[in-house]
């Protein structure tokens, strides 16, 4: 029996790009809107040796997830020759569906004998919104035929599988279309910029099973990738992390972008400061260290306002120390951070093994999903020693490797700190008056920051707690950080 190994899996990744069965450049596409890498599966019939592995590794997906069925069925017409083979080595009757019904004889659409309630298990090459499987699906049911499963060779994960799930389809692929980039990225065939663009894409274009776009319609889709055009429901689809995606979900859903720094030494006024300014933020970050009267009850009760007012909390401990330091650092001691900070912000000084050293702190991998990390890549203080190169290694550290999932976003100054749209710019040093303190901290405005400097989250700390009225306050930073934030995506 063939079973799928990762060797061949790649191998195969690699033969598909030689062949160009999949291909980058700017494609019509049925659904509507040009896409940047293609898939022509129809060309494997020319070679006999990428027919015989893809369909040996359809079997074998088929035999390790016991789908047992009494027919195949391909969907017309590039899956046709692939369910023959499968037919074939199962030796499973296979139905075929015509496209159209015959105008003469028998004017079936469903070819083959079989009889109502019978099983079929259908065959598809690519996915896209998975109209074409559930068109075949639609044909085999209505003559009493059962369908359950769909074994793909790509999933193109713009919402495929989803829609066929909603009509009790269960979709099952060789290849998505995520492994395949990084694998030919990992080979040297493609660029990283490469893998990113098409991401930005299919995060974009994610479909309805009515064949809208979710998001809005065609006219909405950007033709401008880059992160900062993208709005915050479309980078929640890419974030690697289920932190990340609710914490761009909730800044969607409740219209803000809003971090409040809640600098203050007394654990009453914070949780008055929470209490009053949490209709408008998405984030409240502490500096825990720096609050006089520290308790274990003020946690529990900043934990019931963030509830309540639909708020993350993020610890600024700016850990910087060894792994194995900042591991105990961060799940103990006196604060117990990890038990409480759905976010720490971490300096990217020591490499990498800051990001394993807090995952080091958690006790286990469900823990790990509820808790991230935003990595400090720039610094609003004036004459901070950061420059380029470390600026560069950050975003290494942020968007590579096995612990990128951890990494929630980023906290700078600038655009150009990270390209990858599936992680958060948070930047400090907002105000309404631009200027520079007088230990140092530079501020821009909510606009400039923005619109100029890429910020996704905006911090704001004096702004707000040295105002007449903090609620108020608030109000006004949420308002013109978020509408900034309106502006730099409609244009
Ligand atoms: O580069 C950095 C990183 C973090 N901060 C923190 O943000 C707030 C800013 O407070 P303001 O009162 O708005 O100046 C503060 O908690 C800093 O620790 C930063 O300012 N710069």
């Amino acid at each position: 029996m063939v079973t799928k190994s990762e060797d061949q899996m790649k191998a195969l990744a690699l033969k598909l790009f030689e062949i160009n069965a999949f291909k980058f450049g700017d494609f019509k596409m049925k659904v509507g809107v040009n896409s940047p890498v293609y898939f022509d599966l129809r060309v494997i019939v020319s070679y006999p040796d990428v027919m015989q592995t893809v369909s040996d590794l359809l079997v074998a997906q088929i035999k390790e997830l016991k789908l047992s069925s009494k027919h195949v069925c391909g969907v017309p017409y590039t899956a046709l020759p692939l369910a023959t083979i499968v037919s074939l080595q199962q030796q499973t009757p296979m139905l075929v569906r015509r496209k159209e019904a015959k105008a003469y004889g028998t004017k079936k659409l469903i070819e083959g004998i079989f009889q109502a309630g019978d099983t079929c298990l259908i065959v598809e090459d690519v996915v896209t919104s998975g109209s074409s499987i559930l068109e075949t699906v639609r044909d085999l049911q209505s003559e009493g035929i059962v369908v359950t499963d769909a074994v793909v060779v790509v999933d193109r994960e713009q919402g495929g599988a989803a829609n066929v799930a909603k009509h009790g389809v269960r979709m099952h692929s060789l290849f998505t279309l995520s492994y395949l980039l990084n694998t030919l990225h990992e080979e040297g065939r493609i660029e990283r910029s490469t893998v990113d663009a098409v991401a930005k894409y299919i995060a974009a274009t994610q479909i309805n099973t009515d064949g809208s776009f979710i998001g809005g319609d065609k006219a909405s889709i950007p033709n401008d990738f880059s992160r900062t055009k993208l709005t915050y429901e479309i980078r929640a689809n890419l974030a690697k992390s289920p932190l990340t995606k609710r914490l761009f979900t909730l800044m969607a859903t409740k219209k803000t972008n809003l971090c409040l720094a809640a600098d203050l030494s007394k654990a009453d006024d914070v949780l008055d400061l929470a209490n009053k300014c949490g209709p408008y933020i998405c984030m409240l970050k502490t500096h825990v260290d720096i609050i006089e009267d520290f308790s274990e009850a003020f946690i529990t009760n900043l934990k019931t306002v963030a509830k309540k007012h639909n708020f993350l909390i993020l610890e600024d401990r700016k850990f910087a120390d060894i792994g194995n330091t900042v591991s105990q650092q961060y799940g103990k001691g006196m604060y117990k951070i990890a038990s409480w900070a759905n976010l720490v912000t971490a300096h990217t000084l020591p490499g990498r093994s800051i990001v394993q050293g807090l995952k080091a702190g958690l006790s286990n991998d469900n823990a790990r999903k509820e808790r991230g990390v935003f990595l400090l890549a720039e610094m609003s203080a004036k004459g901070n020693l950061i420059d380029e190169k470390y600026k560069e290694s950050s975003n290494k550290i942020a968007t590579e490797g096995g612990d990128a999932d951890f990494v929630s976003g980023v906290v700078c100054q600038s655009s150009t700190c990270f390209g990858f749209p599936g992680l958060i710019q948070l930047t400090p040093g907002v105000k309404i008056d631009e200027g520079v303190d007088n230990l140092g901290q530079q501020y821009q405005t909510p606009e400039h920051v923005v619109k100029e400097r890429g910020a996704d989250i905006g911090i704001v700390g004096r702004g707000i707690l040295q105002a007449a009225n903090v609620e108020k306050a608030a109000a006004t930073y949420r308002d013109r950080l978020w509408a900034a934030y309106l502006e730099r995506v409609s244009k």
